[in-house]
């Protein structure tokens, strides 16, 4: 298994470039189902998520052709419904096909994904969403099955913003009868990438990127062209580590509308922050100020980066809480910190009070999950020596080419055996 091996210490310097969204790829790749044809993607990364897709696609019939960083996917030879536990498992996202199955076919099995690291992650909220669309469903041998003739629109309120729930959901009802309206919907930009490709398909959804999103079904849905929005996730760990290391990096084809929540967070920790057209300067001042975040659904920050900023924190001059409002289990890379001899307690299992140290030592450490494999990278670049991260393979899952970019900074990092 691959590990990554880093002699922190260095300043990161230069430019950077940033990669599609694998939280956009996916559920766009996913709603290629809905289309007898078609459908062309570019600025795809190159992930080890977007390969499980892919196989989840191949294995429902689609063909799927890569080049570069370009997917076709051809719908119209979908001959199954059926996604399988042993390609559900590899990703949680793979409940992004139900919706768009069940809204072309009529009928989807799709194994339930499970929890993970980070959380029990349910589904109930896409199901109950698909219920009121029309659908029955039923949970039988770790499988969802979700049949309905045709959808029907309906008013569908979420008890909180689910971000794959909405994409699920906003799938389905391009398809059904009439007109669905989600409420208390995810606004999350991924969202937004995903209701305006859905639209160059030919469907007819309003108000994404607020709480309510209108979706007016129709018949069918169309090939198009679709060019995947930059990484916001990807952007803010680029950032937070220029920070964390004091360097000065350009991040380039980022959207800055995208990370208010972390360049204002950042910003706080005496961090300078230029923003441009499609790109950002990031010049890291110590002392780091301590800052406390909550986690909370887009605009807020996002849980995606707590991991990041909380590696920040356990080098900045004095105490910060962290608090993680959206998963119940997402400090699992705070004991990898701690090895490293940041001062992390944790409360009520969702709240860390970070006291930072002058400096963090190298160690050999683990990743849990993909985020917090960034924040061990992050961590690794600042601590006195050298560091080897186990477990890499959840990084790869979200991170395309990170060893290589980060060494273009200036890093002294490597991927080893
Ligand atoms: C592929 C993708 O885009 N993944 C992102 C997506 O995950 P994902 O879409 O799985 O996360 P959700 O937005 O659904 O989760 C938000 C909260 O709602 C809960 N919940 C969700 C659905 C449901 O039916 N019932 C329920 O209780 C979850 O357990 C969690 O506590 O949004 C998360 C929150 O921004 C991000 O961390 C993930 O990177
Ligand atoms: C938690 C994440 O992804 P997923 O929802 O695919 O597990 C993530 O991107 O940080």
């Amino acid at each position: 298994m691959d590990k990554i091996q880093i002699t922190g210490g260095r300043q990161l310097h230069g430019e950077v470039n940033i990669s599609g969204a694998k939280n956009a790829a996916l559920p766009l790749i996913a709603s290629s189902i809905l289309v007898n044809g078609k459908t062309c993607f570019s600025n795809v990364p190159n992930l080890m998520d977007i390969t499980s897709i892919r196989q989840l696609l191949e294995d429902l019939g689609a063909s799927c052709k890569a080049s570069n960083n370009c997917l076709e996917v051809d719908g119209s030879l979908i001959n199954k419904i059926e996604a399988e536990y042993d390609l559900v498992r590899k990703m949680r996202a793979s409940i992004l096909v139900l919706g768009p199955l069940v809204a072309r076919f009529g009928h989807a099995k799709v194994s339930l994904p499970g929890g993970c690291a980070i959380g029990a992650r349910p589904v109930d909220m896409h199901l109950s969403g698909l219920e009121a669309l029309g659908a029955v469903i039923s949970i039988d041998h770790g499988y969802i099955e979700a049949k309905a003739n045709r959808l029907i629109g309906n008013e569908i309120y979420f008890d909180m913003p689910t971000v794959t729930g909405t994409e699920n959901l906003m799938m389905a009802a391009t398809l059904a009868k009439g007109t669905t309206e989600l409420r208390n919907a995810a606004r999350e930009p991924e969202i937004v990438a995903l209701a305006d490709a859905l639209n160059l398909m030919g469907a007819k959804i309003n108000g994404a990127g607020t709480p309510i999103i209108t979706i007016e079904g129709v018949k069918n849905l169309s090939s198009a062209d679709i060019s995947i929005i930059p990484d916001r996730i990807e952007t803010g760990t680029f950032m937070v580590a220029a920070a964390a290391t004091g360097g000065d990096v350009l991040i380039k084809g980022c959207n800055p509308d995208h990370i208010g929540g972390i360049i204002n967070k950042l910003k706080a920790t005496g961090t300078s922050i230029e923003t441009f057209s499609g790109s950002i300067r990031v010049i890291g001042n110590k002392p780091i100020k301590s800052v406390d975040i909550k986690t909370l659904p887009y605009p807020g920050f996002p849980t995606d980066m707590q991991a990041q900023f909380m590696a920040l924190m356990t080098v900045a001059d004095g105490r910060s809480m962290i608090h993680e409002s959206i998963f119940e289990n997402r400090f699992v890379h705070a004991n990898e910190l701690l090895r490293m001899g940041a001062k992390i307690s944790i409360s009520n299992g969702n709240i860390a009070m970070v006291k930072g140290v002058e400096n963090l030592q190298a160690a050999p450490v683990m990743a849990s999950d993909l985020r917090a494999s960034a924040s061990l990278v992050i961590a690794g670049l600042v601590a006195e020596g050298t560091t080897v991260i186990s477990r890499v393979y959840h990084m790869d899952r979200g991170y395309e080419n990170i060893e290589k970019k980060f060494s273009l900074l200036g890093a002294d990092i490597k991927r080893i055996k």
